[in-house]
């Protein structure tokens, strides 16, 4: 009985397929890729853009997260945050998971390449590889700063959907990734300070491990006023206009005030909080632009 139960425990459903995407990291991804594809244009963007780009962005994302599952089993296994990931616990064995990438990545590539353009397609395309193989192969095992370097390709989205509408690379759009590039650090460095203990047993050299908790706070803090100064400038260069102004000395205050609450160690659970605002702040923000965008054509 206990081995047919175990048997059973085993079985992979759509469930595990469905969590090697990283669906909620992969849902805020899609979510600034569509804010890249309304702020790059001022007529409509086309159905079949907006659709079938952002699937295409979203399959090549997923496909990219299902390859960190296969590449990170060991570590994975290590760590209480991921130890019963699919592939991690053995209900999907790597060669599947791998298929399933490779077939995800297949359906993306073909629906940028037919729906929207080439650009699109390859920068996607780069994104994955530097999500998958870079920094999952390499950088996370070998330096602090992986999640700085390697947070160049989630903070991709917002151009690649920029590009989908437009075919070309703009000022703009590099403004966008600004934000999630320096944006990345504080979300990240939040929650490894939460599981240091944990990237400490599994020996990833993440900044509280190797340079402590005071430094990295410090870090965070630093990176927050970055971002909140990268933030003002779709206002300052007329991008975007007094909403998004207003939301983002708003929210990036709050990020600040997080911060600062982290730097001082003035509230329990610090470290796990600011990393939840983190995730919420993104996405307002985002949300502002569009708001924003669509105020400013109806005026
Ligand atoms: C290299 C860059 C990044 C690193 C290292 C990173 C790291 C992480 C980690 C370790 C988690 C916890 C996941 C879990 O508990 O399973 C997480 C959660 C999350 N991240 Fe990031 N992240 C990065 C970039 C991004 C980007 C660009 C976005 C979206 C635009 C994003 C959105 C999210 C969301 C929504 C969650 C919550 C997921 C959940 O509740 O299941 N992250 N991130
Ligand atoms: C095409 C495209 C836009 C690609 C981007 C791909 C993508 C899903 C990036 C996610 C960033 C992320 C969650 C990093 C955490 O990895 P981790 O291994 O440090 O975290 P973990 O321990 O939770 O696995």
């Amino acid at each position: 009985m206990a081995t047919m139960l175990r048997a059973h425990a085993e079985q992979a459903t759509w469930r595990d397929y469905l969590e090697l995407t990283k669906p909620r990291v992969v849902m805020l991804m899609l979510i600034t890729s569509l804010v890249g594809m309304f702020l790059a244009t001022r007529a409509g963007v086309p159905w079949t853009v907006l659709l079938f780009g952002n699937l295409g962005i979203g399959l090549c994302a997923g496909a990219a997260a299902a390859v960190n599952h296969v590449v990170d089993r060991r570590i994975d296994s290590i760590m209480a945050r991921t130890h019963k990931r699919p592939v991690t616990a053995g209900r999907v064995s790597p060669v599947a998971a791998l298929t399933f990438a490779l077939l995800l990545a297949i359906a993306g590539m073909s629906l940028l390449m037919v729906f929207t353009n080439e650009l699109a397609a390859w920068l996607t395309l780069a994104s994955l590889l530097g999500y998958a193989v870079i920094y999952t192969g390499f950088l996370k095992r070998a330096t602090p700063q992986n999640i700085v370097i390697g947070g160049l390709a989630g903070a991709a989205p917002p151009l690649l959907g920029w590009v989908a509408v437009t075919g070309h690379l703009s000022a703009e759009a590099l403004l966008l990734v600004l934000i999630i590039f320096a944006w990345t650090p504080p979300h990240f460095w939040a929650l490894a300070i939460h599981r240091k203990a944990e990237y400490a047993k599994a020996d990833i050299p993440m900044l509280p491990v190797t340079h402590g908790e005071h430094y990295t706070k410090v870090h965070i803090l630093l990176y927050t006023l970055v971002m909140f100064a990268v933030t003002l400038l779709p206002y300052a260069i007329h991008m975007s206009g007094p909403l998004y102004l207003v939301c983002a000395l708003l929210l990036g205050g709050r990020f600040l005030h997080w911060a600062w609450v982290l730097y001082r160690d003035s509230k329990p659970h610090a470290a796990i909080n600011t990393f939840k605002y983190s995730i919420w702040y993104l996405f307002l923000l985002f949300i502002a632009l569009l708001a924003d965008h669509y105020l400013l054509l109806n005026i």
